[in-house]
């Protein structure tokens, strides 16, 4: 079976460990490279990966998941260049990070494709924008696509939309979270018990979630369903307008996109 290694095993690394594990991937195909010794021994026990150095990954593996902050892509490449061989396939999760960044730092012949997840991997609903560097095939796209298959949706697209990905389903999770927070505050002031409110927001979203993917109707058509003349929601939504919430959006997605074009610059 070709070997996968994992470097870097933060959150976005043990979710791809955890949802391959689930997928069937035998444990003895999987390597892992951590810095942190004490991240490193938790996940040895917890899913029974051997744990190598950075170098070792890269010698030993077909595939390898560089699973790093943007700012450690560059001394994570520096150790690994020298033991890279051309058929190897590098797959980058680093938010900003270019192929043409990782393909100047290696050996001529490594394919390079870059990824971008979600945190909702954790639980085999995540959704995944792939994209090929130039040294790439359709396989070394089939393989990114069968690696990150193992833990949600995968989507291919041109390389030039991975910063509005970035900024739309890859930080996504993190804006739905702060809307069901703000919807838990909202329905303590309104004097529920905060348990209460809490079971109410999240199988709203929820419920709210699957009708979107289940009937494929349009989500303007689904709000207009919920929205009776002269009713409840249809006094929240103004306020919601006159709060400028949609260009609040608007305005936070373009901030994401502009910070993953900054990433690639160490900035
Ligand atoms: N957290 C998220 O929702 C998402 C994160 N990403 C991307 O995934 C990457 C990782 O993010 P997180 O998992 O959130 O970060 P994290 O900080 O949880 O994990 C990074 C891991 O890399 C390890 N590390 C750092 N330098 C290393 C080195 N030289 N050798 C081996 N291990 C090293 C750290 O010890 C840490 O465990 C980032 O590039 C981020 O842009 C992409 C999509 C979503
Ligand atoms: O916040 C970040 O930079 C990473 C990339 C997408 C989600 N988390």
């Amino acid at each position: 079976m070709p070997q996968t290694a994992i470097i870097g095993a933060g959150v976005m690394g043990e979710a791809l460990l955890s949802g391959l594990v689930r997928a069937g991937r035998r444990v003895d195909d999987l390597m892992v490279g951590e810095k942190r010794a004490d991240r490193a021994k938790e996940l040895e026990e917890r899913y029974g990966v051997t744990v190598v150095s950075n170098a070792e990954a890269a010698r030993k593996a077909d595939t390898i998941a560089l699973v790093v902050k943007p700012q450690d892509m560059n001394d994570v490449l520096e150790e690994i260049a020298p033991e890279l061989r051309p058929g190897q396939l590098l797959v980058s999760i680093a938010a900003g990070i270019t192929t043409s960044y990782i393909e100047s730092r290696v050996p001529d012949g490594v394919a390079v494709v870059r990824v971008m997840p979600n945190t909702p991997a954790l639980v085999d609903e995540g959704m995944t924008a792939i994209a090929p560097g130039s040294h790439c095939d359709d396989s070394h796209l089939a393989e990114a696509e069968g690696l990150m298959g193992s833990t949600g949706r995968v989507l291919r697209v041109p390389e030039r939309q991975m910063d509005a990905v970035t900024a739309i389903s890859g930080s996504g999770p993190a804006y739905i979270f702060f809307v069901v927070e703000s919807m838990i505050e909202a329905g303590v002031h309104l004097g529920l018990p905060r348990a209460t409110a809490t079971d109410l927001v999240i199988q709203t979203v929820v419920g709210s979630a699957k009708m979107l993917r289940e009937t494929g109707t349009h989500p303007v058509v689904l709000r207009e369903q919920v929205t009776s003349p002269g009713g409840t929601t249809a006094a929240a939504l103004r306020e919601l307008e006159t709060h400028r919430v949609r260009a609040a959006f608007l305005a936070a997605m373009e901030a994401a996109r502009d910070r993953s074009r900054a990433l690639a610059e160490g900035t």
